[in-house]
Order: C-alpha cells, then structure tokens, then sequence
C-alpha cells in the first residue's frame, strides 16, 4: 500500500476494499460474477484507484470489458473513494484459496425469454445499407454497456433492426449466459407496467427491468410517444440501468428527435450513445441475402432467379424473404426445378403488381395486340406478320421476365438461338423503327401497368 493510502485513517485496505466489495455483489444476487472474479486479487489503493492483480493482458480485457462498470458501481456504493479500478498482471498469479472451487454460474441455460436464437451476426448480410449499424451492434455485443450506450438503431420496417437487436442479445448471452439479457418490443414493456400497476406489483416490475438486467433491449421504441406514465416509468429504468453502466439498445424507424410525442428527456437521452440507421439494400445486396438466405434453407438459387426476386422486392428483406421461402417450400414439394418462370408463377400473388409479368402473360398480351392466336406464336409458320409477333413476344419475355434463353425458348418450342437472334433483331428495330419502338412502348405499358 503506498504512503498516501496509509497516511488516510479512514480508507479501507485495498483487501478490505476488495472483501466488501464482493461482499455487496453477493448480497444484490449477483455471485455469479464471482466464478468471472477468481483470478484476480486486491493488489493496493493508489489515490481514487483500487489495484487488482490479473494473471495476464487477455484476462485483464475481458474483465475489464465484461465487469468494470458492475465492479466500479459496486464499489462506489461499498466507499466513498475509491471509486476506479486498475489493474497490474502478476504473471502466475493463482486464485485465492477462498473462493475456490469457482461458484457455479447460475443459470438454467435456457436462452432468454423472447430472444430468437436464429437471428445472429453470423447470418445478417453486411452491406452499404447498413454496415455502421452492423458495426456498432458488434461492439455493443462485445463490450456491452460500454460501447455506444445507448446504441439506438432506426429505419424502414422489415430491414434488419430486429435482427441485429436478437444478435447482440444472443453474442452477449452466447459468451456469458449469466448475462440477464431483457429484449421485449416498447408495447410489451408497456403492457407489462400497466399490468403492474394494475395489479400493484411494480416492485417486481423495477427488480425485473431496473435490478435483474444487464443489457435491455427495446424494440419500436416509436410507441412509447404519447405514453406519458409509461415513458416516465421507462425514463427511470433507463437512468438506473446507464448509470450502472448496463447496456441499452433501441430501434425504431425514426430519429428521437420524431417520435411523436416523446418527452423532450427521452430525447436527449436516446442521443446521448449513438444513433445509426439502416437504409433500403441495393440490388447487390438483395442478392446476397437470397443467396445466403437460400443456402440456409437447402435451396439452390440459380443467379437469374435470385435477380429475379431481388428485382421484384425492393424495399423491405422480410418480403424478400418470404418469396425466397415461397419459392423453395413449393419447389420442395412439386420438384420443378427453379427457374424465373417457376418463380414468377409462384410468387405471382405477391409480386408488386407491375412484376406480375411471365411468358405466358406475354404471349396473350401480344397476340391480342397483334390479333393473332396465341399458339400461332409457338408454331414454325413463317407469315411475316406472325413471324414480327413472334419476335416481339420473344423480345419482351426476355425484357421483362429476365428468364434465360432456353426458358424462353422451350415456350415457344423453339431452340435458344432463335430467341437470341429475336431479341437482337427486335433491339435493332426499336431503335431504327419509330413505328416498332411505339408497339413496343405500348405492348410494355400494357404488360407492367405502369
Ligand atoms: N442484412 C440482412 N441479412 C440477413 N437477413 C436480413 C438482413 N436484413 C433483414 N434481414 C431479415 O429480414 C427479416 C426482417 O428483418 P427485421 O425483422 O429485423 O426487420 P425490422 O427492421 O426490425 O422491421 P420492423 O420495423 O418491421 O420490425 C428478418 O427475417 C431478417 O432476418
């Protein structure tokens, strides 16, 4: 102990210091950390800081990212100073015989209520659209409480906000399962404090959300706006659980600043970490969900079909993927093999209505346009008019459904070069041919409703 700790009466020894402390975690239920703890030991007090000995870098970090906001709160309730806590490796350093064997971690090892397992940063596209909130999500997951607390993600519905909520809950759990992690949408939280109060017990509600919670995780906090009482309840969870350095992460598809009818407290506080959107996913993007998505369900996606989809679902990647499952739940069960027809017709009830474009849809269009019978435009007759129709219907198939040319080809009974050389001759004539490019405008409009 140095000269200054000495020369102080009244400063407990860096051993008492570290006794009550552990002490305290034990009495507020919190002696699983102990079994986290065992490795180090009280070293000195130096001026406002405790000096625990670690047995190495590694360990120091993990206690540090894991314990130091718990272990620095703790101890600010057991003294008055100190208040910080360091660290020095002692290499060797063995666990103090009291607290061995290591108290068993207290868990039932179930994941926590709500927390969906299969939402995990292993399986979430990183991209453009969103890879500052991705990034954050990740070291909010490995350093909670101290990284960007809160961590408040926002945007569009069906984007990703969810999914990456679920994965910093799972990562924290996954590597500490006595991490008590609360993920609950902002109208559950509500229902479950008006039931409380309804029922007069707030004092479990406060235990559940203000003491018995490492990281919280609210999802749509936009519906908290306008809910004076239960925002003022969650105002004070929200400070308990900041102070206390445990981490919070909101999502919500818009910036506080908003959220209608959300306190002006609220606000700031909710901007006090880091807010950080995600944005609509480009083509590329869209692709790559599907094919991540498609190896997870066993499927295999040829590239046209997989830019079919991406081209049909633009805006939100839960429709993205409801087609994708769509598809491969069908193909699994007829076996047709998975083309861009094939998805056309199966995803024909909940493509936007302009994709609601297949062969078949375009050989009728242009056969009434071009008053001729449909099947006319699979045969091999050669009359000129028939011939314009044929190539036209060919051109647009391949324009508009993105099918390969041997699927366009096989319906029209025709080879694949057939179609090629169609649709370059009809490109040409568009070009060259006002009259053409008009037939084309109109067959186009006709066909997409746009
Ligand atoms: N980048 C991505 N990688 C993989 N899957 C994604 C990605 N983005 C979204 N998803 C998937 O899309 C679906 C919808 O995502 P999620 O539920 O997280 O959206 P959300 O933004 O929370 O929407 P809402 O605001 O409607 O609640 C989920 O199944 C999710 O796994």
């Amino acid at each position: 102990m140095n000269a200054l700790a000495r020369s102080l009466p009244a400063q407990p020894s860096a051993e008492n210091l570290w006794e009550m402390l552990l002490d305290r975690l034990k009495r507020d239920g919190k002696d699983y950390t102990l079994n986290w703890l065992n490795r180090m030991q009280p070293l000195e007090v130096r001026e406002d800081v405790l000096v625990l000995a670690v047995p190495d870098r590694f360990y120091q970090d993990w206690v540090d990212d894991h314990y130091r906001g718990l272990l620095e709160s703790t101890l600010a309730l057991v003294t008055d100073s100190p208040t910080r806590l360091g660290y020095e490796v002692v290499p060797g350093l063995a666990p103090p015989p009291e607290l061995q064997p290591a108290p068993a971690v207290k868990t039932d090892g179930s994941r926590p209520p709500r927390l969906n397992a299969r939402f995990t940063f292993q399986n979430f596209v990183v991209a453009d659209s969103n890879q500052l909130a991705a990034a954050a999500a990740q070291a909010v997951a490995d350093t909670p409480g101290r990284a960007y607390n809160p961590l408040y993600i926002y945007g569009g519905t069906g984007l990703g906000k969810t999914h990456l909520l679920h994965a910093i809950g799972n990562k924290i759990w996954d590597r500490d399962p006595t991490q008590r992690v609360v993920y609950l949408s902002s109208e559950q939280f509500t229902n479950e404090y008006i039931e409380s109060v309804r029922e007069q017990r707030m004092p479990e509600f406060r235990r559940k959300f203000r003491d018995e919670c490492d990281v919280l995780m609210i999802d749509d906090v936009q519906f908290l706006g306008r809910k004076e009482e239960t925002q003022r309840e969650f105002f004070h969870t929200f400070n308990t659980l900041h102070e206390q350095g445990k981490a919070i992460i909101l999502t919500s598809d818009m910036v506080p600043a908003e959220v209608p009818g959300l306190e002006e407290r609220l606000r700031s506080r909710f901007s006090m970490g880091l807010i950080t959107d995600i944005q609509e996913p480009s083509f590329e993007t869209r692709v790559a969900i599907l094919q991540k998505k498609s190896v997870m369900e066993g499927l295999e996606l040829p590239d046209e079909v997989a830019h079919f989809i991406a081209r049909a679902f633009q805006k939100n990647v839960r429709e993205l993927e409801g087609a994708l499952v769509k598809v491969s739940a069908i193909h699994s069960l007829s076996r047709h093999p998975v083309t861009v027809d094939f998805a056309s017709h199966v995803l024909k009830d909940v493509l936007p209505s302009r994709q609601v474009v297949d062969v078949e849809s375009i050989q009728k269009e242009v056969a009434r346009y071009y008053k001729v019978p449909v099947e006319a435009l699979k045969e091999d007759r050669r009359h000129k008019a028939l011939a314009h129709a044929r190539q036209v219907a060919m051109y647009l198939s391949r324009k508009l459904t993105k099918g390969s040319f041997p699927e366009i080809a096989a319906r029209f009974n025709k080879d694949h070069s057939t179609v090629i050389s169609a649709v370059r001759k009809v490109e040409k004539l568009r070009e060259t041919d006002t009259a053409v490019k008009r037939e084309l405008d109109e067959l186009e409009a006709k066909l997409t409703g746009e």
